[in-house]
């Protein structure tokens, strides 16, 4: 091989930006939580819960010394979004089907015509319009990035699992626009 293609070969290869798909499941990163999913504007099923598993998967532009960024933040990230809506009743705030309202210490839940009341202590309406595990999964990918962590140039795509047991989940998925 001539110095040149071993000079154009080393070049290209550290020229060339090379991506890396970093995968998380760790079994920390989970959520329980109680919920029902409304199915339409008369179905829904009972109060109940679940012990949410999450994972997530990001492409990263590796940099010239084989390095992305220490991957503990992004796993520290997800774990903040999994603490926020662990041991919580959830219920969705933008649902087509469901209204709630609030009084000091609790909210009133409508649906098809019957009444809930929830402590608030106990609850959080996210800006979700169904508490499955799509709306979930779109809810924490969103929630990751809004976040600093997230923002970093170098992650040219990012999708979030959210499982409601074992062998079933949504994905929701992000691609960084050209
Ligand atoms: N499209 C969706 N459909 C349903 C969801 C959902 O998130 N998205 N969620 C439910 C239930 O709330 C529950 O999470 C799963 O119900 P189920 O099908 O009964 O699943 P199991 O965990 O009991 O699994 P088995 O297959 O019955 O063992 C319903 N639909």
């Amino acid at each position: 091989m001539n110095n040149n293609s071993e000079h154009s070969h080393s070049t290209d290869t550290q020229s060339a930006q090379r991506s890396v798909i970093l995968t998380f499941s760790k079994e920390y990163l989970k959520f329980s939580a109680a919920h029902f999913t409304v199915f339409s504007a008369t179905e829904r099923e009972r109060l109940h819960g679940h012990n949410f598993t999450v994972s997530a998967e990001l492409e990263v532009i590796v940099g010239d010394n084989g390095f992305a960024s220490n991957y503990r933040v992004y796993k520290d990230e997800l774990k903040r979004c999994c603490a926020e809506l662990d041991e919580y009743l959830l219920l969705p705030g933008n649902s087509p089907y469901l209204t709630v309202s609030d009084s000091e210490r609790y909210f009133y839940v409508t649906f098809n015509g019957e009444e809930m009341q929830f402590l608030k202590a106990d609850t959080r309406v996210l800006p979700i319009r169904n508490t499955t595990v799509e709306e979930f999964s779109h809810y924490i990918l969103q929630q990751l990035l809004a976040s600093d962590v997230f923002s970093d140039g170098s992650i040219t795509a990012l999708s979030v699992c959210v499982g409601s047991g074992p062998g079933q989940e949504g994905k929701s998925c992000w691609q960084r626009k050209h």
